[in-house]
This record gives C-alpha cells, structure tokens and sequence, in this order.
C-alpha cells in the first residue's frame, strides 16, 4: 500500500500481463524491431497505465451498481442549513451549521451532484498530468498586442508548479493566432520567467504589455481537447456583471450581460464557464454556465424564502397595523383576476439562460400582441388606441362569464355567457389562459378564443394578467410580449391628472388618487424585475399620444420582422 505511485502503477496486473505477452505479439505482427521497442515503451508508458487501472476501478463500480441517494445535495444542504439557522444554540445544530458552511462539503455535495447527474466528462488528465520530461516541447509563439487583451486565463498546475493557459477565449488574439492551446505550459513571456509564480501576478503582467509578444510555452504530449464550438443561442434570463462575481477565474475576461440580452454561446468546454459573445463581435468572454448559475439561484431562492419567513414571522406579532376598511378594499380588487402578483407562480422555474433561435415572420399565423402592466396603467386605453389605427386588422377577444347578462348585454359582445357547470368543466380541461372569480361568478379567457383570431389572419392584441405569460408562450400561441411601462410617480400623476382620467372599478368611476397611483408604480417594478425577461418590447407610458404611436410601430415590426423566440417555436 505505501509503494510510491510510479511502483504501484508498474504492479497493474493487467498492463504487467500484456507487456508479458508483447514478445509473443512481436513475432505476429511486428515488421521492425524499432516497432517492437515502441510498443514495449507505450505499455510501460505512465498514461496507459493510468488508463488500465482507471478503467479496471470502473468496472468495479459498475459491477457494484451504486446509485445515489439524492441528486440534489446541494439544495438539501442549502435548506437544511436555513432550517438549522433557527436552532443555533443547540451544539449539534452549530456544529452541522459549521460543517454545512465548509468550502470543502460543498465542493463535495457539488461534485456529489455532478456525478449523480452524469454531469462529467471521462476527464482522465489530471491522473496523469505531468509530462515526461523528455516528451516536452517548447514552442515560440510571436504575437503583437494592440489595446485589446491577449483572451487566456492562467491557473497553477499544483503538481508541476507551472502556470498553464486555463481558457482560450474565442476570437481574442490568443485564439486567431492559432497557436495557442488549453494546458500550453507557459514558460517565458518578453523574458519574464512564469514557473513558480502567482497565476494572478502574471494575469496583471499580461494585461499591462503592449506591442511584440514574444512567448515560450511548453506544450503537452497529450492531446488537449479542442474547444467544442457550438452555434447555442441564448437568451439571458438575468443581470450579469463580472466584477460583481468573486467566483469567476478574471473579471476582465468576463462578459456582463443584462436580461435579455441574446448572446451566441461559442464554448461549453468548461463546465462552469461557458464562453460567449454578442451578436456581431468576435471577442469571446466567460459567463457562468447554466450549472453553475441554477446552482447560485438555488442558493439565494433558499436563502430568500428563509427571509420571507422570518418577515412574515414578524409580521404575525404585530397584528392589525392596516385598518379593517383597506383590508377590504384590497381584497375585492385582488379578487378580480388581475394583480395578483403570486410568488408561488414561478416556483419551479430558475431564471438562467432560455435557448432561442430567430423566428421570421408569417403571414398565415400573426403573433398575439400581448400587453402586460400594472392594473390601470392605460393597457386597455392603449388597446383601443391600436385597434382603430387599423379596423379589421386587429381583434381582441371575448372573455367568458358565468355571471346572468344584464338587459342591455348581447351573447358574444362583452362576453359569452356560459353557465357554472360549462364554466368549470372548461376550467378542469386547462382551457382558460386564466380565470379569476367575482362575487360568486366565474370569467377567464379561453386559448381556443386566441386560436379562432390567429387562425381568422388577424392580429389578436390581449391584456392578460402577468401570470397567464407561462400559458402563452407556447409554440401553438407565438405571442409578441410588449410591456407597458408605468412613468414614475410624479409624471404618471401629472399625465392622468391632466387627462382628467378615471379610475374605473365595476362599473363605478372616481378620480385617481395618489394612492392609485403609488400602486401602479410599485406593481411597474415588481413586475418588470419578474417578467422582464419574457418581454419583447417596453414602452413607457407616459405621453398618451407617443405611447401609442409607439405601440402602433412596434406591432408592425413584429408583424414584419424576425425575432429571438425560444428554440421549441421555431
Ligand atoms: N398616458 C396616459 N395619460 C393620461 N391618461 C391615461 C394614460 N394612459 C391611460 N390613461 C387613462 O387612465 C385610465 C386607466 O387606463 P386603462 O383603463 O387603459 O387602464 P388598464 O391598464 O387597462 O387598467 P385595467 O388593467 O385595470 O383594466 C383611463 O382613464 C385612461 O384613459
């Protein structure tokens, strides 16, 4: 057991049979001798060794059929730890607490999960990574440096000492040249000796040289892989700034992003940190994978809802801070289906990168304008403004009702009149985009209603409430998503005073008041931080008149124009 590593490997039985049995293969198949020594060489070589016995310990496993208990560590020990926060004082809570907080059991339940989850790659070069000396090559690599970084990243080599080029980062100067690999050991930089130093030293003495580059790199015997290229668009679900991240290799090497943004992904070689670029420009920059970001959004949600409950904990001890009257008054708006802005909606769904590809336009199936806001923020208002730009081209849709109609309604105009039984059975067969209930009666919108417009040529226009977005975007409805955007408070107060406009609620008309208009601006912000991702256009409404014309415009271009749409509609 205590033999050193090079003894144990030459002790594999299996390699040790096959070097005994090479004589005999000589005679078969050899032509040379020079072939034969070659072969002798190649088995007693360090990196088959490796391999045989890697493989031999496979088999193993395999043969133990091991499964894994969960595939989720990470999260189980994110929420145990949240749980645990309440019980510090008992010792065996610290002290799980403590071991849970470890750099080290993360790492752990991390690389746990990876492999539950077949998240590796059959990586077998850090077995077998340092070189033979005598198989080294040094290569000269000139390269000339304008103001844009060279586009590595270094990392230390723990065994060898030396500072290996970690990333290759697609389309810098590294990467045209041709002549740079991932592992290329780098020796010498303009004469400054690399071996042995700080990997972070040396990324600050790159950043700063300008001019001729001259480069002494030792390259590997083995062969490195490739980049994997690859043509993944997508859409970036979240704000991303690298000088923000304490995790990423370099900074400068990062790529920042806002949600949104559509980024072509160029190397998913890593599998923590992808490379990408914009549209457009050649020079890659790291992003955090989609692994790596689920895995930090798990995290944080763990760390929020730990929050939420130590709020609503609060809350619940001081009771009756909001007059019974509000209490009312809020809960009859937020009975109508509308504004009801549900944190338990999105549960589930873990805001990384969503894979898009480019829809052209089509005559035959017109995208469903659909205008997400605030309540009362002039969607409707906007509606009718868009609808008679162009009579008969746009058509909105008739919402369902269980409700009796009134003396002066007709069936089909301001709504159809179903009665409960048909109401709830369409509700159970998941035919509404959304459904609310009112004082006993049942109204929702149905998806064959969007259906019957799409497929009449004409371009339905909605005014959903937000949630209904997750049973919209589907490759059968295509929408268009147009969020209409509350001004702040002082505008939006100035613009509707001197509109004279009302705030409508059952059929009862009264001016706004400042209250009003708080709401709309805080529901504006809630909403855009939630859905602002699924958004393919803003407009600010604001200037009645402008926001309209705006909206006119942006119909027709996406009637007219390609755009990102999420890969399964294409
Ligand atoms: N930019 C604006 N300037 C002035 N007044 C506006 C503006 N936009 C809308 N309004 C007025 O604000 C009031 C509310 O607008 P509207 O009914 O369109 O809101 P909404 O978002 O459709 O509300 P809900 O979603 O609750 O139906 C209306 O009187 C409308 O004319």
């Amino acid at each position: 057991m205590n033999l050193p590593l090079k003894s144990r490997l030459l002790n594999d039985p299996d390699t040790q049979e096959l070097i005994q049995c090479l004589p005999q293969i000589q005679t078969q198949l050899c032509q040379s001798q020079q072939d034969a020594v070659f072969l002798r060489k190649f088995f007693r070589g360090r990196d088959i060794q490796v391999i045989m016995k890697l493989y031999r310990r496979l088999c193993l496993v395999t043969a133990q059929r091991l499964r894994p208990v969960t595939k989720s560590s990470v999260a189980l020990a994110a929420n145990t730890y949240c749980v645990l926060r309440h019980y510090k004082e008992q010792t065996e809570a610290e002290e799980l607490l403590n071991l849970l907080s470890k750099p080290h059991m993360q790492a752990l339940l991390y690389s746990h999960d990876n492999i539950a989850l077949k998240e590796y790659e059959p990586d077998i070069s850090s077995l077998a990574r340092t070189p033979d000396k005598e198989e080294e090559t040094i290569k000269l690599v000139q390269l000339v440096k304008s103001n844009e970084p060279l586009g590595i990243t270094l990392q230390l080599n723990d065994v060898t000492g030396g500072i290996e080029i970690a990333r290759i980062l697609h389309g810098g100067a590294a990467h045209r040249s041709g002549l740079i690999n991932v592992g290329d050991e780098v020796k010498e930089i303009n004469g400054i000796t690399f071996h042995g130093k700080d990997p972070k030293d040396m990324t600050q003495i790159l950043s700063e040289l300008q001019g001729a580059v001259s480069m002494k790199l030792g390259t590997r015997t083995r062969l490195t892989k490739d980049q994997r290229s690859s043509s993944t668009k997508v859409r970036a679900l979240f704000d991303y700034n690298p000088f923000d991240d304490r995790m990423i290799p370099c900074p400068h090497a990062g790529l920042s992003f806002q949600k949104g943004d559509i980024l072509y992904i160029v190397s998913q070689e890593d599998p923590l940190w992808w490379q990408a670029k914009r549209a457009g420009e050649t020079r890659a920059g790291l992003i955090p994978a989609r692994l790596l970001q689920e895995r930090r959004e798990i995290l944080k949600n763990a760390e929020n809802v730990e929050e939420e409950s130590n709020r609503r904990g609060a809350r619940s001890i001081s009771p009756c801070r909001i007059s019974p009257k509000s209490v009312r008054s809020r809960r009859v708006r937020k009975m109508m289906y509308h504004a009801v802005l549900n944190s338990d909606f999105d549960l589930g769904e873990i805001p990384t990168y969503e894979d898009v590809e480019l829809l052209p336009p089509n005559s035959i199936h017109k995208r469903p304008l659909v205008l997400i806001g605030a309540p009362k923020v002039g969607r409707n208002e906007l509606k009718r403004r868009l609808m008679v730009s162009n009579p008969g081209h746009f058509e909105d849709v008739v919402p369902f009702t269980s409700r009796q109609k009134k003396a002066t309604e007709l069936d089909g105009v301001e709504y159809h009149f179903i009665t409960r039984d048909e109401m709830e059975s369409a509700l159970v067969a998941h035919r509404f985009i959304e459904h609310g209930e009112f004082k006993g009666n049942l109204y929702g919108t149905r998806k064959d209603s969007i259906l019957s417009v799409i497929n009449s040529g004409k371009v339905c226009v909605l005014t959903p409430n937000s949630q209904a977005l997750r049973f919209l975007r589907t490759a059968e409805i295509k929408p268009y998503v147009i969020y209409i955007k509350s001004p702040p408070f002082q505008q939006i107060q100035r613009t509707r005073q001197r509109h004279n406009a009302v705030f409508v609620f059952e059929g009862n008309a009264r001016p706004f008041t400042s209250s009003d208009f708080d709401d709309i601006v805080q529901t504006s912000m809630k909403l855009e931080q939630k859905y602002g991702h699924l958004f393919d256009s803003v407009i600010i409404n604001e200037n009645l008149t402008k926001a309209a014309s705006e909206l006119i415009t942006i119909a027709k271009l996406a009637e007219t124009k390609s755009h990102w749409v999420p890969v399964s509609w294409v």
